[in-house]
């Protein structure tokens, strides 16, 4: 009897741990037996746990200089931090090629002229660039001259009624590219919005493992103001006491490696966010903060590489590189 009553308890027990378990966010792996090239490649991992507490970084100093490093000694890329010339040499000798992804659904195709022939005046010039345009209207991807070592290629993919969606399926999408061919064809990838033009150099200098762009709208703010999924419900959650920086969902970068790592965690943690309907605050946006949360950028881009045109110029920012053009919002998405 005792060992019955033993049994059903235990089994309960172990019910409770499971579940209890099993919907939580992907903690940190810390301790697992990993094999000596898996460790090697996790001890590049930037891990931190849940609940820390630390001071807020700042990217501007109260005397106004930029700050060029994160508090775990990631370099913040801004103008000056970086000599053209060199870090151009030295990339030159790897034969890389860099994968960027950009999505252009509905009424976004508009963008893809300016984008592409801005990217093809700034955009890793003199490096092997392959873009692969996502998009439900391959008729109106704009035929733009690409440069020698420049290639572009067009997916077609289903429409889609709601922009969040358009928006946040991207994680999928990108996960599914990597596996099918970024993983043969690309050394790096950046996934980045359509709706944005290129006015200055964007380089080498932003090649790194995980690369994320701090966004332009809140580097000042205080992190219980930055707009994180703030309800536990979902998966994206953000208590008010963390944060580093607030990151804009337009550009996510790495190794090929990395980046599909991202992609296939927040795209699990958006199906978890789907099946109870609960849609995060910005989504994609929102589960990549959760993600560079817990999971720090070898390199961070300053919002030199992630500006609005509407922003007014500010002193810190010397040069604007990539920057999201002004739109009508009722006129290019398909819902409000
Ligand atoms: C500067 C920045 O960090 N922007 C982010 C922000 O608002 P945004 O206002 O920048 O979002 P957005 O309308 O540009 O949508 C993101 C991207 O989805 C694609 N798209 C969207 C709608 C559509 O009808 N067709 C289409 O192709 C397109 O590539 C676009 O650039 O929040 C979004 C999530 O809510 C994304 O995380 C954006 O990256
Ligand atoms: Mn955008």
């Amino acid at each position: 009897m005792t060992l019955v009553v033993f049994g059903i308890v235990l089994s309960g027990l172990i019910y409770l741990v499971y579940t209890s378990t099993s919907h939580r966010y992907k903690q940190p792996r810390f301790c697992h037996k990993i094999k000596k090239e898996d460790q090697e490649n996790s001890l590049l991992h930037l891990q931190s746990p849940y609940g820390l507490s630390y001071k807020q970084p700042s990217v501007v100093s109260p005397d106004g200089k930029v700050v060029p490093v994160a508090p775990w000694l990631a370099p913040v890329v801004w103008e000056g931090t970086f000599d053209p010339t060199l870090i151009d040499s030295i990339y030159k000798q790897q034969n890389i090629t860099i994968a960027t992804t950009v999505f252009a659904l509905g009424k976004y195709t508009q963008f893809l002229k300016d984008f592409l022939e801005s990217a093809e005046q700034n955009y890793f010039v003199g490096f092997r660039v392959h873009y692969y345009v996502f998009t439900d209207h391959p008729e109106n991807v704009p035929a733009v001259k690409l440069s020698e070592e420049h290639n572009l290629t067009v997916l077609t993919v289903p429409s889609s009624n709601r922009w969040q969606d358009i928006s946040l399926s991207r994680m999928a999408r990108l996960e599914k590219l990597i596996e099918s061919r970024l993983f043969n064809e690309a050394d790096y990838v950046f996934s980045l919005d359509v709706d944005s033009k290129f006015y200055g150099r964007w380089g080498v200098e932003t090649l790194g493992r995980l690369v994320g762009a701090i966004h332009p709208g809140y580097y000042q703010t205080p992190r219980e103001q930055f707009p994180y999924e703030r309800r536990p419900e979902s998966q994206a959650f953000i208590p008010s006491a963390e944060g580093d920086y607030y990151y804009g969902g337009a550009v996510i970068g790495g190794l090929v490696k990395d980046v599909h790592e991202v992609a296939k965690t927040c795209r699990e943690q958006l199906d978890i966010d789907a099946s109870k309907s609960i849609e995060a605050a910005w989504q994609e946006e929102s589960h990549l903060n959760k993600y560079f949360l817990y999971n720090k950028p070898s390199k961070l881009l300053s919002p030199e590489y992630l500006w609005q045109d509407f922003k007014p110029h500010t002193n810190e920012v010397k040069i604007i590189r990539y920057s999201q053009v002004i739109k009508n919002y009722a006129a290019v998405r398909p819902n409000k």
